[in-house]
């Protein structure tokens, strides 16, 4: 994989290892273990397999899920379900995850099948679509979330962010993954590779707007590719 992907911002990857063996992989369900080794086995050698979330990050999502008592939840940007069997494992009997992503495919070939055997597909809700279309229509029935997780496409994050601060309850989380995007929003334009530069300066905009944004709480956790949580106040 190429080096400027690596989703560890932590300055050593002993330490990192350190954190997943003695922390992560011990407390890690079963099925999500087994999703992210297919989604490695079928997605690894494209790259694609760096796209879902870090295994500490899974783990740090569901820990957000409970402490938050969310019910309601929605995630945009599904890939083969990491984020989401994290989500749907945390949630009550009685909680639902609404998911959208415009492909089905990554989550039908290996996500589903762990999903399953985990008992929590009942609490799933895939819509398969675009997400700015979906989320509007969301925002037209006035529907309301308790936690909200975004990874999917970073441009977008920024017009996401208008409809999403919006269908939170106040009170409620909303989770920006990857906001640190590699690292690079703290490097000078010339030290970014081009290929990364488009998603950099959206990730860079969203992060100086939601600091500046009144209408919610910010604390940008540095786990995985970065994470910002924005708790809505008004
Ligand atoms: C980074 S991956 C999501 C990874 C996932 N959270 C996980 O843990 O494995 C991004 C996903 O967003 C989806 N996506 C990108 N642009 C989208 C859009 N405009 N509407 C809906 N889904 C989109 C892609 O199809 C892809 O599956």
């Amino acid at each position: 994989m190429d080096d400027m992907y690596k989703k560890n911002i932590l300055q050593s990857d002993v330490l990192r290892q350190y954190i997943l063996e003695t922390s992560v992989y011990p407390r890690e369900h079963e099925q999500l273990k087994q999703l992210r080794e297919v989604t490695l086995e079928y997605y690894g050698a494209t790259g694609q397999s760096a796209m879902m979330v870090p295994a500490e990050e899974g783990l740090f999502i569901s820990m957000l899920v409970k402490i938050t008592n969310a019910k309601k939840t929605l995630e945009v940007g599904v890939f083969t379900g990491s984020s989401l069997l994290s989500t749907a494992l945390a949630l009550p009997k009685d909680g639902q995850v609404t998911a959208i992503d415009m492909d089905r495919e990554a989550y039908e070939k290996v996500g589903l099948q762990f999903i399953r055997e985990a008992g929590v597909e009942h609490k799933i809700n895939f819509i398969q679509s675009d997400a700015m279309s979906t989320l509007n229509e969301m925002l037209n029935k006035s529907e309301e979330f308790d936690f909200v997780f975004v990874d999917a496409d970073k441009p977008n994050y920024l017009k996401y962010h208008e409809i999403l601060v919006k269908l939170v309850k106040v009170g409620g989380l909303i989770g920006y993954d990857n906001t640190l995007w590699f690292g690079s929003v703290a490097l000078p334009d010339e030290e970014v590779p081009e290929y990364m530069m488009e998603n950099r300066n959206a990730l860079k905009e969203l992060n100086s707007y939601l600091a500046s944004d009144a209408r919610i709480e910010i604390a940008q956790v540095p786990i995985g590719d970065g994470i910002t949580l924005c708790r809505r106040v008004k």
